[in-house]
């Protein structure tokens, strides 16, 4: 099984996470929180704050901050409706990291089929991916809201790879991410995880499980290449 998973086979089916990976949502993220916070009438969070908190999806992001702020936890749905409202027009401050693009190209000229699967919910995902013009790379969209559970299930990874037409028995593919609920999911699903470092992990990259890790987009393409040897 190691051995299995450290191979992939001919162009293989590739699932990126979103947020922290492809796409530096973070300032859009914080945005639409504070516009929610001030509100309330409660102070506005950093970034620092905020990337500390993404990653789970919308409902773990208020959990967080809600725990870190010592704010009453009835009030749970209440923030999280209001921050849905912004949510999907939160895309003015959001940026691609350096290389995505180009990096995609290639991939997919290569003949990979790519996917994505984000706990960001659906409308945003695809809102931020037409925004910073990514849309039209990839095949399927899984989004926080499309199944019953996200990451670190690794339900909606398996989805991905299994619209990307993998043999959900013995899946074929790779998941590429940044923080602790992509690698979980990846191990759990299966697939080996390359960790691209400079999103919002929580835990230092030797303590993290993943077949290999990357800084910078340039270098995706040949890692990729590599595990088919
Ligand atoms: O929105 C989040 O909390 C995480 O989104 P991601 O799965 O694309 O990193
Ligand atoms: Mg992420």
């Amino acid at each position: 099984m190691e051995d299995d998973m450290n191979t992939c086979l001919h162009p293989c089916p590739l699932v990126f996470d979103l947020d922290g990976t492809l796409i530096d949502s973070a300032p859009d993220i914080r945005a639409a929180v504070n516009e929610v916070l001030a509100e309330n009438g409660l102070p506005a969070l950093t970034l620092a704050e905020v990337h500390g908190f993404i990653g789970g999806g919308v409902e773990v992001l208020w959990r967080k901050i809600i725990a870190a702020k010592g704010l009453s936890p009835e009030d749970h749905a209440r923030y999280v409706a209001a921050f849905l409202t912004r949510y999907e027009a939160a895309t003015g401050l959001s940026a691609l990291y350096p290389g995505v693009t180009e990096a995609l190209e290639t991939l997919a000229t290569r003949g990979h089929a790519l996917a994505i699967c984000t706990n960001k919910p659906l409308e945003p995902a695809r809102a931020v991916l037409r925004k910073t013009g990514l849309d039209g790379f990839f095949r399927v969209v899984i989004g926080g809201d499309s199944l019953p559970v996200k990451k670190p299930d690794p339900a909606p990874v398996q989805a991905a790879l299994a619209a990307l037409g993998a043999d959900p028995l013995r899946p074929d593919g790779i998941y590429i991410g940044d923080s602790e609920y992509d690698a979980s999911a990846a191990l759990a699903a299966g697939v080996p995880f390359f960790l691209f470092t400079e999103g919002y992990r929580h835990l230092p990259v030797e303590e993290m499980t993943h077949h290999t890790s990357f800084s910078d987009f340039k270098n995706l393409p040949s890692l990729v290449e590599k595990l088919r040897d």
